[in-house]
């Protein structure tokens, strides 16, 4: 049976980019869902073998959504990441593209897409108003449904491609080198044929109450066994003010013996460690052929 990837839809999200490039060396079903809740919750009870949602954006950090959901709601392992380049596009109807700029009255986009382009947006339409969608695609495809509306929806070249709009303007991004981190969840990935260029471990850990200096006794537990982090993010417990766990990527697969030494070692002093994932990382190749 084919694999089903669940990816936060419609068609036409960065996400379904990514997607595309993560399973692009095999056959699969591609089953878009409107939120990353539905693609996770989906990979959990078992409708979709995998799931591909976004994590951490280069302009705007972290997605916590998603790491919310991983920790709090589910239980599905990460088991890919792809870092994918990030290019917000302004999609209008074709139907409007005469008028003054000063008539555009909305901007229709995902809260992360609307967040990069926000300079841009006040510089450029500071009449518009701000409506937020569960995605770029689904804002762009509200957008196809108004003709009669001077709207925008901040989004892919793809979608402006799926859903008839025209590219008012493009790389309208804040800062330039806009790139998303991208995770797949659920069955190991299938081998690619391009090598990955690195391997993380995701891990989420809970330090020990009323210890002092527990945070840096666990970074010095990587420090000296000269494992590098890539990324550590803290996210509220919920159960309490100033209750956080600690979100550590360590570059290094699970089944190292350093890596097994460093997690025991932070066990032993009475934090705990939950393993999110230990995956392969790539990088995006090309966005032009995208067609599943
Ligand atoms: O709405 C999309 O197109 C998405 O794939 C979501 C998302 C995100 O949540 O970060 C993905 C990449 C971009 O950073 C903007 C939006």
């Amino acid at each position: 049976m084919k694999p089903t990837v669940g990816y936060l839809g419609p068609e036409g999200t960065f996400t379904h980019e990514a997607a595309c490039q993560m399973f692009s060396d095999q056959a699969v079903h591609m089953m878009p869902y409107p939120t990353i809740p539905d693609v996770l919750s989906a990979v959990d009870r078992g409708e979709c073998t995998h799931g591909v949602i976004p994590v951490e954006n280069a302009i705007e950090g972290a997605v916590n959504l998603t790491l919310d959901w991983l920790i709090h709601q589910v239980d599905v392992p990460i088991v890919g990441e792809l870092v994918h380049p990030i290019t917000q596009c302004l999609l209008v109807h074709p139907a409007q593209i005469d008028g003054p700029k000063e008539a555009w009255s909305r901007i229709i986009s995902h809260p992360q897409a609307v967040a990069q382009c926000q300079l841009h947006l006040r510089h450029h339409y500071p009449q518009a108003q701000v409506e937020f969608a569960n995605s770029t695609a689904e804002a762009a495809e509200k957008v196809s449904r108004h003709p009669d509306e001077a709207w925008i929806a901040i989004g892919t070249r793809q979608a402006a491609k799926r859903y008839g709009l025209h590219i008012l303007a493009a790389d309208v991004q804040d800062f330039q080198n806009n790139y998303t981190r991208f995770i797949a969840v659920g069955a190991p990935l299938p081998e690619r044929r391009i090598p990955p260029g690195q391997w993380k471990t995701s891990l989420c850990v809970t330090l020990a109450s009323d210890f002092p200096g527990a945070l840096h006794q666990v970074l010095a537990t990587f420090a000296w066994r000269k494992i590098n982090l890539t990324k550590i993010e803290s996210r509220p417990t919920k159960t309490g003010l100033g209750n956080y766990y600690f979100i550590i990527d360590a570059e290094m697969e699970r089944e190292h013996v350093l890596l097994k030494g460093a997690i025991a070692e932070i066990e032993a002093f009475g934090c705990q460690v939950r393993v999110l994932g230990s995956y392969p990382c790539y990088r995006s190749q090309s966005v032009q052929s995208l067609s599943r």
